[in-house]
């Protein structure tokens, strides 16, 4: 089992035992077993835009709900007693656009449940909605790393789980610093990774076979294509936001969410 933790290895649910996540069953059309799709990036985008200027919502109130779906999804498969580390440490690492936004209202609420979190947020945008967000985790007491740790093996040693809030649907082309060193040294740290959107770094149709490799993916609205090559071992649905007629119009064929759950487990 310890193997499961090393990079490149992941727990393989159909066979029940660790394996090369290269060798693992990657879906190859555009649905999943529920039959919902996984949206291409232009899409996102197009939904993004249509929930905005279509249906009046306003940024504030969807990453609200959005970062409230990571940190329940979060709080159901790492509960706080799972952790081994003294505390329930989270290190969540936010980047400049609305993917960082959801992990500092993820971090809030992971305060909320019990957690330690801390995070890191190195290029912070000067808009109302980022500044008053970042206000909000200081006041909860949340500490802001003034520099990112130089080493994986500090992480590892810190914190028992890492939100990798870097980057969403917005993503292309190459990684620019200070992201690139970021992710490099993410991609080397041992203890889970929670991915907000999309794993950070990867392409938002094709993914990234050598980049980083969450342990947990959490696909808000509904999964985009590179969700098909997401081999960890938890991939949740969140952003129950989205209104039925925009639901038929891009036929995104979401699962019933149980109840009143702001979350779904697919895998
Ligand atoms: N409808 C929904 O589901 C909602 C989802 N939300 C979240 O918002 C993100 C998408 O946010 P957006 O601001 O459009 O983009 P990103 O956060 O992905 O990033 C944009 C940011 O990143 C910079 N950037 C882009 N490419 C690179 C690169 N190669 N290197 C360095 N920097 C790069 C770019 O300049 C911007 O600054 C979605 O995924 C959800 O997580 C909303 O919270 C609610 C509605
Ligand atoms: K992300």
């Amino acid at each position: 089992a310890g193997r499961c933790r090393d990079r490149g290895w992941g727990w393989n649910r159909d066979q029940c035992r660790c394996l090369p996540r290269r060798a693992m069953h990657v879906p190859s059309a555009g649905s999943g077993p529920t039959g919902l799709r996984f949206l291409g990036q232009e899409e996102a985008q197009a939904i993004d835009q249509e929930l905005f200027t279509e249906y009046k919502f306003s940024v504030d109130q969807l990453m609200e709900l959005a970062g409230l779906s990571c940190a329940t999804a979060i709080a159901k498969a790492y509960p706080p007693s799972s952790f081994t580390t003294s505390q329930p440490a989270v290190l969540v690492v936010c980047g400049p656009g609305n993917n960082g936004g959801d992990g500092l209202v993820c971090a809030r609420h992971l305060k909320m449940f019990g957690y330690q979190p801390t995070v890191y947020y190195p290029k912070r945008p000067s808009k109302p909605l980022f500044e008053g967000l970042t206000t909000q985790c200081k006041k909860m007491d949340i500490p802001f790393l003034p520099e990112f740790p130089a080493e994986a093996a500090f992480i590892d040693e810190l914190y028992g789980l890492v939100v990798d809030a870097i980057f969403g649907f917005s993503f292309k082309g190459a990684v620019r610093e200070p992201f690139g060193s970021i992710l490099s040294t993410l991609e080397r740290v041992t203890v889970p990774i929670a991915s907000i959107d999309i794993p950070s770094g990867w392409d938002v149709e094709k993914g990234k076979a050598d980049g980083l490799q969450p342990d947990m993916l959490i696909s808000l609205t509904a999964p985009k294509k590179a969700a098909m090559h997401f081999t960890g071992r938890y991939h949740f649905l969140g952003g129950r936001f989205v209104p039925p007629a925009l639901q038929e119009k891009y036929a995104l064929k979401l699962p019933a969410y149980p109840g009143t759950d702001c979350v779904l487990q697919l895998t």
